[in-house]
């Protein structure tokens, strides 16, 4: 069974800070199981998915790209290495808020984020690898013409992320974006957003 922990009261994470909704709108959060609203989250509209577009264009190209989309795998790769350790510290207390905020046993939770651990660690290795890939010789019949394959980052990414593994399916889309080098705004779902608000 979940331990009785406080539920965090979040804003929108937009630009590296805590915002208030626009049309400052908040969402219950029930507990499945006892059916209670334990506290609430921040409804964002479309004007707050403006200010997040807009703020992920600008850390995309801060610095011409060098702290983030044109930095190697190896810089990005030292960041989901720390996000990784980061869970890993804080599993019982991620886990608690998987299981009050989507119903699954304790024990399944615990498995969750292992997983999320896991798959940070397993970008990680993926953006490592990215940087001796890059500039691969391609071959041509003519000699005068030489072709090779850059793998950029595509840019702003939204991702939208279901109820049933809240902070894994979230991991699922964040972990591969940001080791792309990617700017992402992460939507999760309305049934089940706490852990999310807490953990990025
Ligand atoms: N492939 C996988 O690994 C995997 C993992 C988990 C869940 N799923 C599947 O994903 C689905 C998720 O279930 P759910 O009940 O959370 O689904 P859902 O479609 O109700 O919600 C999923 C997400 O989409 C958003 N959404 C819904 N309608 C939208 C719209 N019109 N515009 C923008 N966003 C919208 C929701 O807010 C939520 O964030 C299930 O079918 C489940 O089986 C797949
Ligand atoms: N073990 C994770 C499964 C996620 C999707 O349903």
């Amino acid at each position: 069974m979940a331990m009785a922990i406080p539920i965090p009261s979040r804003q929108l994470f937009i630009n590296g800070e805590w915002r208030e909704p626009v049309l400052k709108k908040r969402i219950p959060i029930v507990n499945p199981t006892t059916e209670e609203i334990v506290g609430d989250i921040p409804a964002a509209t479309a004007e707050d998915v403006e200010l997040a577009v807009d703020a992920a264009r600008q850390a995309l190209s801060r610095n011409k790209g060098k702290d983030w989309s044109s930095a190697s795998g190896a810089f990005r790769a030292k960041y989901l290495r720390a996000i990784a350790a980061k869970i890993t510290e804080r599993k019982s207390e991620l886990a608690n808020l998987e299981t009050i905020d989507c119903g699954k046993p304790l024990e399944e939770a615990v498995w969750d984020i292992d997983d999320v651990a896991g798959c940070f660690e397993y970008y990680a290795d993926l953006a490592e690898g990215l940087d001796a890939k890059q500039k691969a010789p391609v071959s041509l019949p003519m000699e005068n013409f030489k072709s090779y394959v850059l793998k950029e980052p595509i840019g702003v990414v939204g991702l939208i992320t279901p109820w049933n593994y809240p902070l894994l399916m979230a991991t699922w889309k964040v972990a591969p974006a940001l080791a792309a080098g990617c700017a992402a705004i992460l939507k999760p779902s309305e049934l089940a957003s706490v852990y999310v608000l807490k953990f990025y």
